[in-house]
């Protein structure tokens, strides 16, 4: 738990809230919801995030760029955005991750780096709030983003979905429970994860995504996130009949993250 009782979620978000309310360099952030909507159609078209996983082997293996985050500290002190995609790319990965948000000494000049650099789907990995960052992380080159249940309202959960799906960007629903799960369908995802990090207070449960497996029909794309620590993990989590794999501090602090990728790759 961390100051005043607030979970580190709520502390993650209250900053990124104060971020958006600050006066900002980007256009979209005096936008109206219509003027988003067409500077966001007049981007170059995603790729298409979910058909790689479901058209790839299976487990896909959604290797994420992360230098730093709250629970583990420094991953890969100044680690290259450019190198480590090369890396997963050439390790065999389906999609990346890049984290985007501060708290993991990430940023979206670190996805619009990977985007250069590789032509894997890319998923902003971004606390989003609002419409106006949806449209930056297409701007940068994003396939997809992240869209975290317990952090939005319903009504907004939909909202930010319907608006993703008509800039033809696809979205990557993380749910911790059954109920949110259920959140996440009713409001038109078709990408669901589950993270085995509670992001309230960062503990792992190594066997959320098996278990809640059950609740999701097999016309969706299940991604398990988190937790992976180990070729054994990644198994038991195929076994458990994930589509995906969100792996990122295995890869980040493996001393050849190429290397660690593709021997996991391999095994799966
Ligand atoms: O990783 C954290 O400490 C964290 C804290 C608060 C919110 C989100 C957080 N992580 C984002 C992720 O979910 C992970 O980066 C991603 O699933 C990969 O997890 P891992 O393979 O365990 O690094």
């Amino acid at each position: 738990m961390s100051d005043k009782g607030s979970t580190y979620l709520d502390k993650i978000l209250a900053a990124k809230r104060a971020e958006l309310a600050a006066p900002r360099a980007t256009r979209s952030g005096a936008l109206t919801d219509r003027e988003l909507l067409e500077l966001g159609a007049r981007l170059p078209r995603p790729r298409d995030f979910i058909g790689a996983l479901r058209e790839g082997p299976r487990p896909g293996i959604i290797a994420e760029f992360k230098r730093a985050s709250p629970s583990a500290g420094a991953l890969r002190e100044g680690a290259d955005a450019r190198q480590i995609a090369m890396l997963y790319a050439a390790g065999g990965a389906t999609c990346m991750s890049v984290l985007c948000d501060k708290h993991f000494q990430g940023s979206l000049d670190d996805l619009r780096t990977v985007r250069q650099s590789v032509a894997l789907p890319l998923l902003a990995k971004d606390f989003i709030l609002e419409k106006t960052q949806i449209v930056e992380a297409k701007r940068v080159g994003a396939d997809c983003v992240l869209l975290i249940v317990a952090a939005l309202p319903a009504p907004q959960l939909r909202n930010l979905i319907e608006f993703s799906h008509s800039l033809e960007m696809q979205v990557l629903c993380e749910t911790r429970d059954e109920a949110e799960i259920d959140r996440a369908m009713a409001a038109g995802a078709k990408l669901i994860g589950v993270n085995s990090r509670d992001l309230q207070t960062f503990e792992l449960d190594p066997d959320r995504a098996a278990k809640l497996r059950k609740y999701v029909p097999k016309s969706f794309t299940y991604v398990a996130e988190s937790g992976v620590r180990s070729i054994d993990d990644a198994l038991r989590l195929r076994d458990s009949g994930a589509d995906a794999l969100l792996i990122g501090s295995y890869f980040m602090t493996a001393e050849h993250p190429g290397e660690a990728l593709r021997e996991l790759v391999m095994a799966l």
